[in-house]
């Protein structure tokens, strides 16, 4: 069955499409099947992974109104053993189209439900918000992974996302986890990288990921040609490091 994970901080910028994008394809290069699910309307996951976002016939948009079911949107063999839940823009306008819908925090996990057999892992990339979108993503999801940047802020707005991700187990999905964290956008030149990690470690009572993703350039680049970066340049510290970051998410699974 598979285990579905949500990439979640609603604090932009911080490197939770690269996480969702990079560890989707380092558990396919190590033969688990993946469903990529991409839950901002911003589409970057979509066309990180090669997909053309504003060509797809149907998207989570058309999920989320009910214009569609699971199996028509999704988008198979987007790379190998990678499917992808495109999304664009047109997600904006769910939120409005969900106003006043009875059960709308469950209408993606009921969809999800349907093809979860399907996967060893389903990743879901979430928007910078804590809105409808982001409580659908965490009511489908067994866990959260939140992607942490090195940078002087890294802690402002944890204790809002930690709170909502509560009130979600409390209220709509008692199995959801805190998986981890993951600090990503390490500079090792600098002091300030190291500093946020340890006030991190500090002050933060959850699960670390060993695996610290640092700043590459190559990661940055890779989504302008649509490829994960295993694809692009599978040499690159970028890649090693999801690598090492998909070693542990599957290790843990197996705990
Ligand atoms: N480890 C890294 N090294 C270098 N650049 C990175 C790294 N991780 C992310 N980036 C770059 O930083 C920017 C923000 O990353 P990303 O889009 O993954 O963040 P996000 O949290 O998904 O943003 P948003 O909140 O807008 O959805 C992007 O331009 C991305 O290419
Ligand atoms: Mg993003």
């Amino acid at each position: 069955m598979g285990r579905i994970i949500a990439i979640a901080n609603q604090k932009g910028g911080v490197g939770k499409t690269t996480t969702a994008i990079n560890l989707s394809s380092s558990l396919a290069s190590m033969g688990k099947k993946v469903l990529s699910l991409d839950m901002d309307p911003q589409g970057n996951m979509t066309s990180g992974l090669g997909v053309d976002k504003d060509e797809a016939e149907k998207t989570v948009y058309d999920l989320i109104i009910g214009n569609a079911g699971v199996e028509e949107c999704i988008c198979r063999d987007a790379l190998e053993n990678i499917d992808v839940l495109p999304s664009n823009i047109d997600l904006s306008a769910a939120e409005i189209e969900l106003i006043g819908v009875d059960n709308k925090e469950y209408i993606l996990k009921n969809e999800i439900d349907k093809v979860k057999d399907n996967y060893d892992f389903i990743i879901i990339d979430c928007p910078p918000a804590l809105s409808m979108l982001t409580i659908n993503a965490m009511t489908t999801a067994d866990s959260v992974i939140v992607p942490i940047q090195c940078e002087y802020y890294a802690l402002e707005g944890l204790s809002q996302l930690i709170h909502t991700i509560e009130l979600v187990k409390e209220r709509l999905n008692p199995h959801l986890e805190i998986e981890g964290v993951v600090f990503t956008m390490y500079d090792a030149r600098t002091n300030l990288s190291l500093q946020v990690v340890e006030n991190v470690k500090d002050n933060l009572n959850q699960n670390i990921y060993k695996t610290i993703i640092p700043r590459n350039i190559r990661l940055a680049e890779a989504p302008s040609y649509g490829m994960p970066i295993n694809l692009y340049d599978p040499k690159s510290t970028g890649a090693e490091s999801y690598m090492l970051l998909a070693e542990e998410v599957i290790n843990k699974g197996e705990e």
